[in-house]
C-alpha cells in the first residue's frame, strides 16, 4: 500500500510517501517556517499544496493509497487510528485548545487532503491513544472533579506513537516479550517526554493535560508552580502572553541562549556557565523522574533514549545516566560514542538493567497504523 504520512507540527511539516509492503521510503521532504514570513508558507494549506507539487513526478506513475496523519491530542475518545470523515475531523478540531501548538495544524493538513483527493481514505493516528491505559490514580489532577466534568482536565500524554514504536524495538532487542516488558523510555526530541511501561502498556507520562507538562523542553518549561501564573496574570500579562512565554520562550532556549542540543553541549565545554547550567538543571529533572518511574513499573529491565537527543547525544546520556547511580546503571563509554542507526545497548553487563539507544520512527508507525486500518475497512 501506497501511504503518504503527514506529521504536522506547529510551524513544519514533515511528509514521507512509504510503501508499506516493501518499507521503501519513496519521497520525503520537511517545509518549515509556516507562518513567519521569511520566505516560508502562509499556512498549513499553502504547504500542503507544496507538498503536492513536490510529488507530482511520483504521483503520475502511481497514485496513493492512503494519507496517514499525526493527530497530536485525541482526547479520550480515541485510543486506535481512525479512520476520517467530516464527524471525526469535527471532534478532533473541538480538542484544538488542548494543543493549540498542534492539533490546528493537523485539522488544516485533513481538510487540505479532503479538498485535493476526496475519494483518498485519511487515517487519524493519536499521539494520546498509547497513554489510555493509564491508570485514575495517574491521570487525576488533585482538583475537583467539576473540572474533569466540564472541561476534560486530566492528563492525557503525548509522543504515544514514538514510545509504543522505540518500546516494541527494545522489547525485541532484549528477547523479551511485550506483554512481560517493563521499562522507561525517553523521548528526548524539541518535545521531551517519559512513559512508564508496564508489561508492554503505558502506565504514567510525563506530559499532561497538554504537552507542556514534565520534563524541560527546547522551548517548553516543563513543570513548575501553578501560582506563578497566577503572579503573573496579577502582573498583567495576558492569557497570551503566558502561553507563549512557557510554550515557546522558555526551557532550554530560555537556560541556554538557544534549543540545539549540540550547540548547548559545545558551548559547556568550552566553559559557558548558562549552557552547564541548563544541562545541568535538564538533566538532574530527568534522572528524579527515571527514578520515579523505576518504581511506577515495579522495577524496569531498561532505560531506553529515543529522539534526536536521545539517540544522538552520548554526551547528555553520560550526564543522565551518571546520575541513576543509584539504580546502579552503568555506561559504557566507548558503546556510548558509537553512531550507528541500528537498536543497541549502550550499557555494560555489570549494570543493573540495560540501557538502549533505539531510534524511532514515527513516520514507519503511522504508515503502518494507516494500511492496517485501511485494509481493516476494506475487508469488513
Ligand atoms: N547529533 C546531535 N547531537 C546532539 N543533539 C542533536 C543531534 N541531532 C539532533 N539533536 C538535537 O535533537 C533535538 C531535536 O530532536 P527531534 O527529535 O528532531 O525534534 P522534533 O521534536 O522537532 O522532531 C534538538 O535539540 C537537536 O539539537
Ligand atoms: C506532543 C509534542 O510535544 O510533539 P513534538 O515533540 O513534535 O513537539
Ligand atoms: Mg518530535
Amino acid at each position: 500500500m501506497r501511504v503518504l504520512v503527514i506529521n504536522s507540527g506547529s510551524s513544519s511539516l514533515k511528509y514521507q510517501v512509504r510503501d508499506t509492503t516493501t518499507d521503501e521510503i519513496q519521497a520525503s521532504g520537511l517545509i518549515e517556517r509556516i507562518g513567519e514570513g521569511g520566505g516560508g508558507p502562509a499556512n498549513h494549506g499553502v504547504a500542503m499544496d507544496q507538498v503536492a507539487a513536490g510529488l507530482e513526478g511520483i504521483l503520475a506513475q502511481k497514485p496513493l493509497d492512503a494519507v496517514g496523519h499525526r493527530v497530536v491530542h485525541g482526547g479520550e475518545r480515541f485510543s486506535e487510528p481512525v479512520l476520517i470523515n467530516n464527524e471525526i475531523t469535527r471532534s478532533i478540531e473541538r480538542l484544538n485548545p488542548l494543543a493549540p501548538l498542534h492539533n490546528p495544524a493537523n485539522v488544516l493538513g485533513i481538510r487540505a487532503i479532503t479538498a485535493k483527493w476526496p475519494a483518498l481514505p485519511q487515517v487519524a493516528v493519536f499521539d494520546t491513544a498509547f497513554h489510555r491505559t493509564l491508570p485514575e490514580y495517574a491521570w487525576r489532577y488533585a482538583v475537583p472533579d467539576s473540572l474533569y466534568r466540564q472541561y476534560g482536565i486530566r492528563r492525557y500524554g503525548f509522543h504515544g506513537t514514538s514510545h509504543e514504536f522505540v518500546m516494541g524495538r527494545a522489547a525485541e532487542l532484549l528477547g523479551i516479550p511485550v506483554p512481560d516488558f517493563n521499562a522507561v523510555v525517553a523521548h528526548l526530541g524539541n518535545g521531551v517526554s517519559l512513559t512508564a511501561v508496564r508489561g508492554g502498556a503505558s502506565v504514567d507520562t510525563s506530559m499532561g493535560f497538554t504537552p507542556l507538562e514534565g520534563l524541560v523542553m527546547g522551548t517548553r518549561s516543563g513543570d513548575l508552580d501553578p501560582s506563578i501564573l497566577i503572579f503573573l496574570q496579577r502582573q498583567g500579562l495576558s492569557a497570551d502572553e503566558i502561553d507563549t512565554l512557557l510554550n515557546r520562550d522558555s526551557g532550554l532556549k530560555a537556560l541556554a541562549g538557544n534549543n540545539d542540543m549540540r550547540a548547548i553541549v559545545e558551548a559547556a565545554e568550552a566553559g559557558d556557565a548558562h549552557a552547564r547550567l541548563a544541562l545541568d538543571i535538564t538533566s538532574y529533572r530527568l534522572a528524579k523522574y527515571i527514578g520515579g518511574y523505576h518504581v511506577a513499573v515495579g522495577g524496569a529491565q531498561a532505560l531506553v533514549f529515543t529522539a534526536g537527543i536521545g539517540e544522538n547525544s552520548a554526551a547528555f546520556r553520560a550526564l543522565v545516566v551518571d546520575r541513576l547511580g543509584a539504580l546502579g546503571l552503568k555506561l559504557d563509554a566507548v558503546a556510548n560514542l558509537e553512531r550507528s542507526g541500528s537498536p543497541r545497548v549502550v550499557s555494560t553487563p555489570e549494570s543493573a538493567f540495560p540501557v538502549l539507544v533505539v531510534p524511532t520512527d514515527e513516520e514507519r508507525a503511522i504508515a503502518e497504523a494507516t494500511a492496517a486500518v485501511v485494509l481493516g475497512t476494506e475487508q469488513r
